[in-house]
């Protein structure tokens, strides 16, 4: 099946163009919140998580304390790797099992991740699309949707590679901007895929 990679800087807009692919019927997997899901639901994972960060990576209930481990490993490389060590592997089997049993009869698919670039996942992808919007829109975008600081924003940006190195291995591009709008710009991309995997 032909496969779309989708990526963007954080808050570039990357699940709101998703969405929009949704509402032409193409299935989307999204690493960042299937990421999640494994980190409350596989139990290796979840021990492996809380010897390197600590009992406190999760609450009572089993609930995931996205700050605590937000705090720690946005402010150290090396504590950032042992979190990407410990989680994209897990993601990259989820998505192998997610595809093996999508439907068929859909003309390709997209596979959303914030580090499609960073983790080389974008390899196993037909073609990638980047969503890219000015660093102050995106700032505020985060600032506005999660509650956090400029700072907290800027951390993560730091840990991503920047739009000009994503430039370079990107295929197609959408501009989330306040000058263009996303949907003229799916529905061509749209066409050019159903093209590309019919042919
Ligand atoms: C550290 C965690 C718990 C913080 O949770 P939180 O709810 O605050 O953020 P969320 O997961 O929704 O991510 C929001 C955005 O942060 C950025 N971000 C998340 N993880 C990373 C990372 N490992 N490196 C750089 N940026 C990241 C992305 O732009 C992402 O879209 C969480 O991000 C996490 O578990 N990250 C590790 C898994 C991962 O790498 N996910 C991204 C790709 S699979
Ligand atoms: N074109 C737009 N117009 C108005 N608001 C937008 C637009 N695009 C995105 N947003 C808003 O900006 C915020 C960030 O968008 P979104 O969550 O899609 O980004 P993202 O790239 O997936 O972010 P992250 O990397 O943090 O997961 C959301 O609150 C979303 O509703």
């Amino acid at each position: 099946m032909y496969k779309v990679g989708i990526t963007g800087g954080i808050g570039s807009g990357k699940t709101t163009v998703c969405k929009v692919f949704e509402v032409l019927g193409i299935p989307v997997f999204y690493a960042d919140t299937e990421a999640k899901n494994i980190m409350i639901g596989d139990a290796v994972l979840i021990d492996g998580i809380k010897s390197a960060f600590g009992n406190e990576s999760y609450f009572a209930d089993g609930k995931l304390n996205n700050k605590h481990i937000a705090g720690i490993v946005f402010n150290n490389e090396t504590e950032l790797a042992k979190l990407n060590a410990l989680v994209h592997p897990a993601v990259f089997r989820a998505f192998d099992a997610w595809e093996a049993v999508v439907n068929p009869n859909v003309p390709y698919t997209l596979k959303e991740a914030a580090l499609l670039f960073e983790s080389g996942s974008y390899k196993m992808c037909d073609t990638t699309i980047l969503v890219t919007a000015p660093t102050e829109l995106r700032l505020n975008r985060v600032i506005e949707r999660d509650n956090v600081t400029a700072e907290q924003v800027k951390a993560r940006m730091d840990k991503q590679f920047s739009d000009v190195e994503k430039e370079k291995l990107a295929d197609h591009f959408v501009i989330n901007d306040e000058q263009h709008g996303i949907i003229a710009q799916v529905l061509a991309l749209h066409q050019q895929f159903l093209s590309m995997s019919n042919g």
